[in-house]
Protein backbone atom coordinates (compact mmCIF):
# COMPACT_ATOMS: atom_id res chain seq x y z
CA UNK A 1 0.00 0.00 0.00
CA UNK A 2 2.76 2.26 0.71
CA UNK A 3 5.91 2.84 -1.13
CA UNK A 4 9.49 3.34 0.40
CA UNK A 5 10.77 6.81 0.35
CA UNK A 6 13.58 6.98 -1.73
CA UNK A 7 13.48 11.11 -2.76
CA UNK A 8 10.23 10.55 -4.22
CA UNK A 9 9.43 14.08 -3.88
CA UNK A 10 6.25 15.23 -3.44
CA UNK A 11 4.59 18.76 -5.66
CA UNK A 12 3.10 21.50 -3.28
CA UNK A 13 0.20 22.13 -5.18
CA UNK A 14 -1.62 23.64 -2.92
CA UNK A 15 -2.55 27.53 -2.65
CA UNK A 16 -4.64 29.72 -0.69
CA UNK A 17 -7.97 30.49 -1.13
CA UNK A 18 -7.37 34.44 -1.15
CA UNK A 19 -5.14 36.07 -3.82
CA UNK A 20 -4.42 38.60 -1.25
CA UNK A 21 -2.55 35.97 0.38
CA UNK A 22 1.16 34.62 -1.19
CA UNK A 23 1.88 31.29 -1.27
CA UNK A 24 5.70 29.56 -0.08
CA UNK A 25 6.35 25.91 0.56
CA UNK A 26 8.37 26.41 3.08
CA UNK A 27 10.18 29.26 5.58
CA UNK A 28 11.80 32.13 3.99
CA UNK A 29 13.37 34.41 6.44
CA UNK A 30 11.83 37.36 6.90
CA UNK A 31 12.23 40.78 9.54
CA UNK A 32 15.12 40.01 12.53
CA UNK A 33 15.85 36.23 11.27
CA UNK A 34 19.57 35.63 12.17
CA UNK A 35 20.73 34.98 8.61
CA UNK A 36 24.06 33.20 9.81
CA UNK A 37 22.00 30.54 11.89
CA UNK A 38 19.75 30.42 8.16
CA UNK A 39 22.28 29.90 6.10
CA UNK A 40 24.37 27.34 8.55
CA UNK A 41 23.77 23.52 7.81
CA UNK A 42 23.70 21.65 10.38
CA UNK A 43 26.87 20.31 11.28
CA UNK A 44 26.57 16.60 9.80
CA UNK A 45 27.41 14.77 6.63
CA UNK A 46 26.54 11.47 6.00
CA UNK A 47 28.43 9.09 3.31
CA UNK A 48 25.71 6.27 3.56
CA UNK A 49 25.88 4.28 0.27
CA UNK A 50 22.99 2.09 1.13
CA UNK A 51 19.96 2.92 2.61
CA UNK A 52 20.77 5.87 5.63
CA UNK A 53 19.99 3.72 9.12
CA UNK A 54 21.63 3.85 12.05
CA UNK A 55 24.31 3.03 13.26
CA UNK A 56 26.12 4.08 10.59
CA UNK A 57 24.58 7.36 9.28
CA UNK A 58 26.00 10.29 10.56
CA UNK A 59 22.89 12.12 10.35
CA UNK A 60 20.81 9.63 12.13
CA UNK A 61 23.63 9.44 14.67
CA UNK A 62 23.40 12.73 15.78
CA UNK A 63 19.83 11.49 17.86
CA UNK A 64 20.95 8.02 18.68
CA UNK A 65 17.93 6.11 16.01
CA UNK A 66 16.10 6.26 13.26
CA UNK A 67 13.79 9.17 12.87
CA UNK A 68 11.62 7.45 10.53
CA UNK A 69 10.44 4.16 9.84
CA UNK A 70 10.61 2.49 6.06
CA UNK A 71 6.70 3.92 5.29
CA UNK A 72 8.21 7.43 6.42
CA UNK A 73 6.12 7.29 9.71
CA UNK A 74 7.80 9.04 13.06
CA UNK A 75 9.16 6.61 15.00
CA UNK A 76 9.33 8.92 18.50
CA UNK A 77 7.75 12.11 18.97
CA UNK A 78 10.71 13.01 21.47
CA UNK A 79 14.01 13.57 20.01
CA UNK A 80 15.79 16.15 17.68
CA UNK A 81 15.04 15.32 14.34
CA UNK A 82 18.07 16.12 11.90
CA UNK A 83 17.14 14.64 7.81
CA UNK A 84 20.13 14.02 5.37
CA UNK A 85 20.39 16.85 3.34
CA UNK A 86 22.10 18.22 -0.19
CA UNK A 87 25.91 17.90 1.48
CA UNK A 88 25.13 14.03 1.87
CA UNK A 89 26.51 11.29 -0.26
CA UNK A 90 23.32 9.20 0.42
CA UNK A 91 21.25 8.13 -2.57
CA UNK A 92 18.81 6.22 -1.63
CA UNK A 93 17.80 7.49 1.98
CA UNK A 94 14.96 6.22 4.68
CA UNK A 95 15.94 10.14 6.41
CA UNK A 96 14.30 12.26 4.31
CA UNK A 97 10.75 13.01 4.81
CA UNK A 98 9.80 16.71 5.64
CA UNK A 99 11.97 17.98 2.62
CA UNK A 100 9.82 15.99 0.05
CA UNK A 101 6.81 17.66 0.81
CA UNK A 102 3.25 17.60 1.78
CA UNK A 103 0.97 14.67 1.52
CA UNK A 104 -1.77 15.04 -1.10
CA UNK A 105 -5.59 14.94 -0.44
CA UNK A 106 -5.59 18.14 1.93
CA UNK A 107 -7.91 20.28 1.44
CA UNK A 108 -8.97 24.06 3.11
CA UNK A 109 -12.60 24.16 3.80
CA UNK A 110 -14.76 26.71 5.69
CA UNK A 111 -16.61 26.04 8.89
CA UNK A 112 -17.11 26.89 12.37
CA UNK A 113 -13.74 28.51 13.01
CA UNK A 114 -13.58 29.81 9.54
CA UNK A 115 -11.06 27.75 7.36
CA UNK A 116 -9.82 24.46 8.58
CA UNK A 117 -7.53 21.96 6.91
CA UNK A 118 -9.18 18.30 6.30
CA UNK A 119 -8.08 15.38 4.52
CA UNK A 120 -9.64 13.62 1.50
CA UNK A 121 -7.26 10.37 2.23
CA UNK A 122 -7.01 8.95 5.46
CA UNK A 123 -3.80 9.47 7.51
CA UNK A 124 -1.80 7.06 9.49
CA UNK A 125 -0.35 7.41 12.61
CA UNK A 126 3.34 8.83 12.36
CA UNK A 127 2.74 10.16 8.70
CA UNK A 128 3.97 13.68 8.11
CA UNK A 129 1.30 16.11 7.14
CA UNK A 130 2.47 19.14 5.68
CA UNK A 131 4.92 21.99 7.39
CA UNK A 132 3.93 24.93 8.86
CA UNK A 133 6.09 27.70 6.90
CA UNK A 134 5.79 31.28 6.54
CA UNK A 135 8.18 34.44 7.64
CA UNK A 136 10.81 33.39 9.88
CA UNK A 137 10.57 36.06 12.23
CA UNK A 138 12.26 37.33 16.19
CA UNK A 139 10.09 38.15 18.52
CA UNK A 140 10.27 41.96 18.56
CA UNK A 141 8.91 41.91 15.02
CA UNK A 142 6.30 39.53 16.33
CA UNK A 143 5.10 41.48 19.17
CA UNK A 144 5.64 44.72 16.70
CA UNK A 145 3.01 42.41 14.10
CA UNK A 146 0.94 41.08 16.71
CA UNK A 147 -2.97 42.30 17.15
CA UNK A 148 -5.59 41.88 19.09
CA UNK A 149 -7.71 40.12 16.62
CA UNK A 150 -9.07 36.50 17.61
CA UNK A 151 -7.06 35.30 14.40
CA UNK A 152 -2.90 34.51 14.63
CA UNK A 153 -0.98 33.09 12.50
CA UNK A 154 2.28 33.68 14.27
CA UNK A 155 3.24 30.38 15.97
CA UNK A 156 6.36 30.81 18.52
CA UNK A 157 8.26 27.45 19.34
CA UNK A 158 10.93 26.95 22.16
CA UNK A 159 13.49 24.36 22.18
CA UNK A 160 14.67 23.75 25.33
CA UNK A 161 18.70 22.11 24.76
CA UNK A 162 20.93 21.31 27.91
CA UNK A 163 23.18 24.46 27.94
CA UNK A 164 20.22 27.52 25.63
CA UNK A 165 17.17 27.11 24.46
CA UNK A 166 16.28 28.26 20.84
CA UNK A 167 12.84 30.20 19.99
CA UNK A 168 11.87 29.92 16.45
CA UNK A 169 9.15 31.91 15.21
CA UNK A 170 6.76 31.15 12.57
CA UNK A 171 4.65 34.41 11.24
CA UNK A 172 1.94 32.63 8.05
CA UNK A 173 -0.07 35.97 8.24
CA UNK A 174 0.36 36.96 4.60
CA UNK A 175 3.44 34.70 3.26
CA UNK A 176 2.69 30.88 4.21
CA UNK A 177 1.54 27.62 3.09
CA UNK A 178 -1.56 25.04 3.72
CA UNK A 179 -0.30 24.73 7.30
CA UNK A 180 -1.45 28.42 8.34
CA UNK A 181 -5.24 26.67 7.99
CA UNK A 182 -4.92 23.88 10.77
CA UNK A 183 -6.61 25.15 13.46
CA UNK A 184 -6.72 24.26 17.22
CA UNK A 185 -8.03 21.29 19.33
CA UNK A 186 -7.86 20.26 22.59
CA UNK A 187 -7.83 16.67 21.86
CA UNK A 188 -5.85 17.00 18.27
CA UNK A 189 -4.83 14.30 16.04
CA UNK A 190 -1.41 15.98 15.09
CA UNK A 191 1.28 17.50 16.82
CA UNK A 192 4.39 20.12 15.46
CA UNK A 193 7.77 18.86 15.46
CA UNK A 194 10.54 20.90 14.06
CA UNK A 195 12.66 19.63 12.24
CA UNK A 196 16.44 20.23 11.05
CA UNK A 197 17.17 20.05 7.19
CA UNK A 198 19.75 22.65 6.14
CA UNK A 199 19.48 25.37 8.12
CA UNK A 200 20.42 25.45 11.96
CA UNK A 201 16.96 26.92 11.90
CA UNK A 202 13.88 24.59 11.94
CA UNK A 203 11.01 23.48 9.35
CA UNK A 204 8.05 23.12 11.52
CA UNK A 205 6.69 19.42 10.67
CA UNK A 206 3.15 18.53 11.46
CA UNK A 207 2.84 14.30 11.86
CA UNK A 208 -0.37 12.27 12.74
CA UNK A 209 -0.46 11.23 16.59
CA UNK A 210 -3.36 9.13 15.83
CA UNK A 211 -5.00 7.69 12.66
CA UNK A 212 -7.22 10.25 10.79
CA UNK A 213 -10.17 9.03 8.87
CA UNK A 214 -11.17 10.79 5.17
CA UNK A 215 -12.94 13.94 6.09
CA UNK A 216 -11.30 14.62 9.18
CA UNK A 217 -10.14 17.84 10.07
CA UNK A 218 -6.60 18.17 10.73
CA UNK A 219 -5.54 20.12 14.02
CA UNK A 220 -2.92 20.21 16.59
CA UNK A 221 -2.79 21.95 20.09
CA UNK A 222 -1.64 25.03 19.92
CA UNK A 223 -0.36 25.19 23.82
CA UNK A 224 2.47 22.30 22.98
CA UNK A 225 2.05 18.74 24.45
CA UNK A 226 2.40 19.22 27.95
CA UNK A 227 -0.65 20.05 30.16
CA UNK A 228 -1.60 23.46 30.09
CA UNK A 229 -3.44 25.73 33.42
CA UNK A 230 -6.18 27.89 33.44
CA UNK A 231 -3.32 30.89 33.32
CA UNK A 232 -2.15 29.87 29.83
CA UNK A 233 -5.30 30.32 27.84
CA UNK A 234 -6.13 33.13 26.11
CA UNK A 235 -9.61 34.89 25.99
CA UNK A 236 -10.82 33.54 22.95
CA UNK A 237 -13.28 30.81 22.91
CA UNK A 238 -12.30 27.75 21.89
CA UNK A 239 -14.61 25.99 19.33
CA UNK A 240 -13.00 22.07 18.78
CA UNK A 241 -15.57 20.26 20.73
CA UNK A 242 -13.72 17.69 22.17
CA UNK A 243 -14.43 15.86 25.63
CA UNK A 244 -11.86 17.86 27.30
CA UNK A 245 -11.95 21.34 25.85
CA UNK A 246 -10.67 23.85 27.93
CA UNK A 247 -12.90 26.41 26.68
CA UNK A 248 -10.41 28.66 25.69
CA UNK A 249 -7.40 28.54 23.23
CA UNK A 250 -3.90 28.32 24.50
CA UNK A 251 -2.15 32.15 25.35
CA UNK A 252 0.13 33.70 22.45
CA UNK A 253 2.90 31.78 24.92
CA UNK A 254 6.14 33.64 24.33
CA UNK A 255 5.29 36.45 22.82
CA UNK A 256 4.10 38.75 25.39
C1 LIG B 1 -3.56 29.63 12.26
S1 LIG B 1 -5.19 30.26 12.15
C2 LIG B 1 -6.12 28.85 11.66
C3 LIG B 1 -6.94 29.11 10.40
C4 LIG B 1 -8.09 30.07 10.58
N1 LIG B 1 -9.24 29.39 11.16
C5 LIG B 1 -8.48 30.74 9.28
O1 LIG B 1 -9.68 30.91 9.02
O2 LIG B 1 -7.61 31.13 8.51
C6 LIG B 1 -5.53 30.46 13.85
C7 LIG B 1 -6.82 31.13 14.15
O3 LIG B 1 -7.95 30.29 13.83
C8 LIG B 1 -8.95 30.39 14.84
N2 LIG B 1 -9.03 29.10 15.55
C9 LIG B 1 -8.16 28.08 15.47
N3 LIG B 1 -8.55 27.06 16.26
C10 LIG B 1 -9.69 27.44 16.86
C11 LIG B 1 -10.54 26.82 17.81
N4 LIG B 1 -10.34 25.60 18.29
N5 LIG B 1 -11.62 27.54 18.24
C12 LIG B 1 -11.87 28.78 17.77
N6 LIG B 1 -11.09 29.40 16.86
C13 LIG B 1 -10.01 28.75 16.41
C14 LIG B 1 -8.50 31.48 15.77
O4 LIG B 1 -9.03 32.70 15.30
C15 LIG B 1 -7.00 31.44 15.62
O5 LIG B 1 -6.35 32.67 15.99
Amino acid sequence: MFKKLLFHQREDNYDHINNTLIYTITNIPGPGCNMNDFNSCPNQMCNCTDLCHTPNCECIALAGYNNYDEFGKLISVDKLIYECNDLCKCTSCQNRNVQLGPRIGLRISHFNKGYGLYTDIAIEKGQFVCEYAGEIIDISEAQRRSNLDNVNYIFVINEHFSDHTTTTVIDSTIIGNIGRYINHSCQPNCMIIPVRIDSLIPRLAIFAVKDIQCNEEITYNYGGEGSYSQNNLSEVPCLCESNNCKGFLPHKRGLF
